[in-house]
């Protein structure tokens, strides 16, 4: 884009080009569902913006690291959550995922305390233990479904972290298996966008309903034991109290809570699927991270001091957040704005793929190759900023990014002091994209 701002009043019809493989009424969403992440990692070849149309909805991918940093951070307050926010409303209610403007702000300001430092201290026994009693549990010899073992672990720890509670097998089932259908049909609604749709009683609006209803139906039960007493999330939820002193309504702790268990524990149980099979794919890797451990933590439970001396570890989990993270993500203007010398209206989606400019390789060399690293701080100085975001940035950055961290590092470590996870062979991973990349089933044999 040159410089020089064009005012566009219809930014649609002029010069910022179209991806190719638009249709009629669906516009790019048969391309985009077909080829998913490639067809995002090839939005940067037609230009540092182009307009992809989900369904009838135009949207300005922004291809640079400097236009996604623009967007999320250093004019954060321009943009509000885009079109995915809005799809997810009936999932999240009025969690953080789906409000805006100054109701946002107010209960951002309420939630963030429970994810400082310290309360995240107290979190990483919590972790440690949970961590150990699922390697303690596997015996030599037998293969495990690692993908799997990772969501049920960071249920297991959302649980206990949130409501101080062992989910009942009965939740936890219901959580695991209705989540990801959940997110998977949020995000084709906000692909396709075609609201008429969404209304037929075709399968897949019933079985979205279905699940979001038995979602609302467990965290309802599961919230109604909330004590202010207690020293987990929900508690904190509950404690809370606006500028006015006022409380959050039960309503409102009901939507957090579902924001904060989607957003909690599905990511990081993905993530930590994608480290085992990234470290077995490795062995030059898992052997470092494996003697790292070893010397720091031994085999005595991994505390939250033991993080800053796991510097190689570290990296290893930045490397996974690098090749794995979010599809895309969707923002608003909410006033009007200049990007790459193109004006656009309040009102305009704006869009930008984490997985291809984290792939993307005028920012990081050999983008395909898991090289932790590449994070050694005399190697990282050069990045320009948007070109790593695995957690955003700005406002609507995400609240439990260092909770997250803690939660990647100490399983990784609780787990490689304890086990060694090695591939069935012939059984590579099948990644699904929905939001997140799902890696699929990994049968591992445990010794
Ligand atoms: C590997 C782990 C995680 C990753 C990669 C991740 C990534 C992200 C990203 C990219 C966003 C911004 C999405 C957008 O604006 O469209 C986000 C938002 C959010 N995340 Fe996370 N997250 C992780 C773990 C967690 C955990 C552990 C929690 C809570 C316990 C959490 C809670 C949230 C919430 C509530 C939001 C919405 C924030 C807002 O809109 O203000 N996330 N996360």
């Amino acid at each position: 884009m040159n410089a020089g701002s064009k005012s566009l009043r219809h930014p649609a019809e002029r010069e910022v080009p179209t991806a190719p493989g638009r249709l009629p009424v669906i516009g790019h969403g048969i391309a985009m569902l077909r080829g998913k992440l490639a067809f995002t990692a090839g939005l940067a070849a037609h230009g540092d913006i182009v307009r992809v149309h989900l369904g009838t909805l135009p949207v300005y991918f922004v291809t640079s690291a400097e236009l996604i940093d623009q967007v999320l951070a250093t004019e954060t307050d321009k943009f509000d959550k885009g079109a995915l926010g809005d799809k997810l409303r009936d999932v999240f209610g009025n969690g953080l995922v789906s409000t805006n403007g100054d109701f946002y702000r107010r209960q951002r300001r309420m939630i963030q305390p429970a994810f400082h430092r310290r309360p995240i201290g107290r979190y990483t026994a919590m972790m440690a233990e949970s961590a150990a009693e699922l390697a303690d549990s596997w015996r030599s010899g037998q293969v495990v479904d690692v993908e799997r073992a990772m969501q049920d672990l960071a249920l297991v720890i959302a649980g206990r972290s949130l409501f101080s509670l062992d989910f009942a097998r009965e939740v936890r089932d219901v959580i695991r298996d209705e989540m990801p259908v959940m997110l998977r049909l949020g995000v084709v609604r906000a692909i396709t966008s075609t609201p008429l749709l969404e209304r037929l009683p075709i399968p897949a609006n019933r079985r979205f309903d279905r699940a979001i209803a038995r979602v609302h139906a467990v965290v309802d039960r599961v919230a109604a034991s909330a004590r202010e007493d207690r020293d987990d999330l929900l508690s904190a939820l509950v404690r809370a109290r606006d500028e006015n002193g006022e409380p959050m309504s039960r309503e409102q702790v009901r939507d957090e809570v579902v924001t904060l268990l989607v957003g909690g524990s599905e990511t990081t149980g993905n993530t930590l699927a994608w480290l085992f099979h990234e470290l077995a794919a490795h062995p030059d890797v898992l052997d470092r991270v494996t003697a790292e451990v070893e010397e720091v933590v031994g085999t005595r439970p991994v505390a939250f001091e033991d993080l800053n001396a796991l510097p190689y570890t570290r990296r290893v989990v930045s490397e996974v957040l690098r090749r794995y993270p979010l599809w895309f993500m969707l923002r608003r203007t909410n006033t009007t704005v200049s990007l790459g010398g193109v004006e656009f209206p309040p009102g305009t989606e704006i869009g930008f793929s984490t997985h291809a400019v984290h792939h993307d390789p005028r920012y990081h060399r050999d983008p395909d190759v898991f090289d932790p690293d590449r994070w050694l701080p005399e190697r990282v100085g050069a990045l320009p900023r948007g070109a790593y975001v695995p957690f955003a940035a700005g406002l609507h950055h995400c609240p439990g990014h260092f909770f997250a961290m803690a939660e990647l590092m100490v399983v990784a470590a609780t787990v490689l002091s304890r086990r060694r996870l090695v591939p069935v062979p012939g059984r590579p991973p099948r990644p699904r994209v929905t939001g997140l990349i799902y890696p699929g089933p990994l049968p591992m044999t445990v010794h």
